[in-house]
């Protein structure tokens, strides 16, 4: 692995991973969009106080993971590539923008994964990996564990070789797919869960939405791989939190996203639509009442006090 070159575009919780771990013991270079913060570019902020004061304040990085602000640069001589960015952003680092980039996208033949699209564009193979990793417990070094959806098996013993250290543990399972549908539909579920938590419902319900939410993950993936991540993400991830918030306040996802995540972004609401128009185009939404009622929230103006219908009227209860 010490001869492995190793690019992280972009980052959260990986750049962290680097430090006390001798498989990055060279530089890893970390592609990062340049912002300017309180008046000093980003790249410049990192590479001299080790920290990502915008996305991962509080946390500081190895002083081997140098931030480059050009993306070609920073992944020339690479070997490995670790796609840590939001979704809505593949569309720019592939450089085809006139291409839909999402979570999971309706393209001319069906469903359309991120890690696919990338392929497609890129020409390499892709793995996929999924939480629960919440990222400023990853960067703390708390317990947590991984699974790397990896259909090649020296690729994926590579990969656990690489990202395996003593408080992140890897699971190395062969359907990426799954792993990949499972990380993106997780979001939507978390969404409801904070509308939940926003309307005052109890732990209860919570349980339900959480229930019956992996419900419509299995049907929609025929296969349950997902289940730790989604219960992270539905108690303590962004999705949720923010969801809490709309509910409480009636203020729109938008400004919320903006007032409460500095520049991050949100999964679950974007998935929800894009999973809503392949449930629309295949004529089952009546069997995803969750994914569907977190759609008609987000976007289509319906109340939030109306999301508890989904859980009284779901198939699972027929
Ligand atoms: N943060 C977490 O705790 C966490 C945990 C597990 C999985 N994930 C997943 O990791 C992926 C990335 O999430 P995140 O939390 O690192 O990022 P994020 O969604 O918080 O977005 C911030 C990142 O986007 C980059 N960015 C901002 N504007 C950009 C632009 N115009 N073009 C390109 N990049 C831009 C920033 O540099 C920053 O790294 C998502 O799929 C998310 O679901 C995140
Ligand atoms: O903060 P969220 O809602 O994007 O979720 C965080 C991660 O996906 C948990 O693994």
């Amino acid at each position: 692995m010490t001869a492995a070159e190793i690019c992280i575009i972009s980052y959260l919780q990986f750049g962290t991973n680097a430090r006390n771990n001798s498989k990055f013991d060279s530089t890893v270079n970390m592609w990062v969009f340049e912002e300017t913060v309180n008046g000093r570019k980003l790249t410049e902020i990192i590479n001299t106080d080790h920290e990502n004061v915008k996305y991962l304040p509080g946390h500081k990085l190895p002083e081997n993971v140098v931030a480059v602000p050009d993306l070609l640069d920073a992944a020339k001589s690479a070997d490995i590539l670790l796609f840590v960015i939001p979704h809505q952003k593949v569309a720019k680092i592939t450089r085809q923008s006139h291409l839909k980039q999402i979570g999971v996208d309706e393209g001319p033949d069906g469903l359309k994964l991120i890690a696919e699209v990338i392929h497609e564009k890129l020409g390499i193979k892709m793995s996929v990996l999924m939480g629960a990793n919440i990222a400023n417990e990853v960067a703390d070094e708390k317990f947590c564990e991984t699974t790397i959806g990896c259909r090649d098996q020296a690729q994926g013993a590579l990969l656990k070789e690489l990202m395996q250290m003593h408080h992140f543990r890897v699971t190395v399972v062969q359907e990426a797919d799954v792993v990949e549908i499972c990380g993106a539909l997780k979001n939507i579920v978390a969404v409801g869960a904070g509308f939940c938590d926003g309307l005052g419902f109890g732990d209860n319900m919570k349980a339900a939405v959480i229930k019956l939410g992996l419900m419509e993950m299995i049907s929609f993936a025929r296969f349950c791989g997902g289940v730790a991540d989604l219960i992270t993400t539905c108690y303590g991830g962004r999705n949720r939190k923010v969801a809490e918030a709309f509910a409480k306040t009636g203020k729109s996802l938008e400004e919320l996203e903006k007032e409460m995540l500095n520049g991050q972004k949100l999964q679950g609401p974007a998935t929800a639509a894009e999973v809503h128009t392949i449930l629309k185009n295949k004529g089952v939404l009546d069997r995803f009442p969750l994914f569907n009622a977190v759609y008609e929230i987000c976007y289509e103006g319906r109340p939030v006090t109306e999301f508890i219908h989904c859980l009284q009227n779901h198939p699972e209860h027929q």
